[in-house]
């Protein structure tokens, strides 16, 4: 514990530091600000461990995110609660905690779209939401409803997997005129989950999402989806085939999703094969750690200092060092491969790995951001001569989606409490000095 008095005199008297009449002399250019667009369902989670009969009841397919009928929804709230088996409850929603642990990581604005109850009572489920998201998640967007916001049960079966049971209350009733156009343009980066999607007739937010995907196009912001379930995946493959070749610039799925899109299970196979439909692609695939693809420009590869790695594509990585790159802007576009190991070979223990996938991606989104926040404030480095989608190489984004994705296992919860540490052994030094 520190106290006021004990502080030295001179800490108060820093005044030479930027001193108003001096900095008449020397006129510091101001860093422009950077931020990313989401639009969520506004979801907080409900966790509870559960066993299998339980789901088999409220048919809940194991692993799916399944829509419940009110009655439904409250019959297993009830039961949940009576049980006495409910862990926790925070904040949710796939691209909510995405914005989320982006803020965490960057320490800087995104701007989520969604809904929010016109009416918050304290304590409430829209109460709980507000207090679980960073303030510097700009929720002054947020389209007022009257209504609850909706409820996720997360139920963990024993061996950890998670299955999500959802109680929408009003949560897909965005409407496309709450997504403003110069913000979403002004982003580095706009970023949707497969779940908004599936809304109800006569619900907005899927309209909202194809405006702001809309807004983001004719502005070249990059569209970056992740899948959310392999399940709606399955339903209509050729839909999201279509959907992302049409709109998407960067693709997040796990190997399951991957499997359901491109009939690969190899995550290797399957994201070359979504390059044929979008940019960069990052594929989770659960204790086998994670991999990163996409283009880079033939004369402007570099050859990793790593081991070459064996796999369906032999010695996949050996350009991992190079700098990510729409194909669009490359002459001679050659594909680029990554992967890495889960960090430390994760956590002793997993209690479950909701939100490890929604980490990763935050990661590879602050890259993103980085380097329209690099762009625009250095704008003649060399390292923007050329363009590129991202700050860093595939190499080092897989690092730092990896290391996210541990911490998010290691605390427990889908959102971030803290950013990592700036500094830490195990990691490269240089990583770090850059
Ligand atoms: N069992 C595990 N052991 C070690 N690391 C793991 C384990 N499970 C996940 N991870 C780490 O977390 C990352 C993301 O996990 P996973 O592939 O399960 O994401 P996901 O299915 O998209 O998760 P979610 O949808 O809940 O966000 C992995 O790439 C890996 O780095
Ligand atoms: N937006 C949205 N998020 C979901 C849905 N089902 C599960 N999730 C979220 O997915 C997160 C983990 O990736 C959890 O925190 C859940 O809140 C859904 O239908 N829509």
């Amino acid at each position: 514990m520190k106290f006021p008095g004990q502080r030295k005199s001179k800490h108060y008297f820093p005044v030479k530091n930027r001193d108003p009449l001096l900095a008449q002399l020397i006129q510091q250019p101001k860093p422009t600000g950077t931020w990313i667009c989401g639009i969520d369902q506004t979801l907080v989670d409900i966790e509870a461990k559960v066993d299998d009969a339980l789901l088999a009841r409220y048919q809940l397919p194991k692993g799916n995110s399944t829509l419940l009928e009110e009655t439904q929804a409250e019959a297993l709230y009830t039961e949940l609660k009576a049980a006495g088996v409910i862990s926790g409850q925070f904040a949710g929603g796939t691209i909510g905690n995405t914005v989320h642990n982006y803020s965490i990581l960057a320490d800087d604005r995104s701007v989520l779209f969604g809904v929010m109850s016109r009416q918050v009572e304290v304590g409430s489920y829209a109460y709980r939401y507000l207090c679980d998201t960073s303030s510097k998640v700009d929720l002054n967007h947020l389209q007022p409803v009257n209504g609850p916001i909706g409820r996720c049960f997360t139920l963990i079966s024993e061996n950890g997997e998670r299955t999500f049971a959802i109680s929408k209350g009003v949560m897909d009733k965005l409407s496309a005129e709450y997504i403003n156009q110069q913000l979403v343009q002004g982003s580095s980066a706009l970023v949707i989950s497969a779940y908004l999607m599936r809304a109800a007739e006569g619900d907005g937010i899927t309209q909202a999402a194809m405006t702001a995907i809309q807004y983001a196009k004719e502005a070249d912001v990059p569209v970056v989806l992740t899948l959310g379930t392999r399940f709606l995946i399955e339903q209509d493959p050729q839909f999201w085939r279509d959907f992302i070749r049409d709109h998407v610039t960067v693709l997040a799925m796990n190997e399951e999703e991957g499997l359901a899109l491109t009939g690969f299970d190899d995550p290797l196979l399957a994201s070359e094969a979504t390059l044929e439909w979008c940019d960069m692609v990052l594929t989770t695939a659960g204790a086998t750690g994670l991999y990163t693809a996409g283009y880079a420009e033939e004369s402007e590869k570099r050859e990793t200092a790593h081991l070459l790695l064996p796999g369906v594509i032999p010695e996949f990585n050996r350009y991992e060092f190079s700098r990510p790159k729409r194909r669009r802007d490359c002459d001679a576009p050659i594909k680029v491969y990554a992967h890495i190991s889960p960090y430390m070979g994760g956590p002793e223990q997993i209690l479950n790995t909701n939100g490890a996938g929604d980490g990763a991606l935050a990661a590879l989104l602050h890259d993103l951001a980085a380097n329209t926040f690099h762009k625009t404030n250095v704008p003649g480095s060399i390292k923007h001569s050329k363009g590129g989608l991202c700050y860093s190489s595939f190499s080092q984004i897989c690092k730092y989606a990896n290391r996210v994705a541990y911490e998010v296992l290691a605390q427990n919860s889908p959102r971030l409490s803290r950013g990592l540490p700036e500094r830490e052994d195990s990691l490269e030094e240089a990583y770090w000095e850059r």
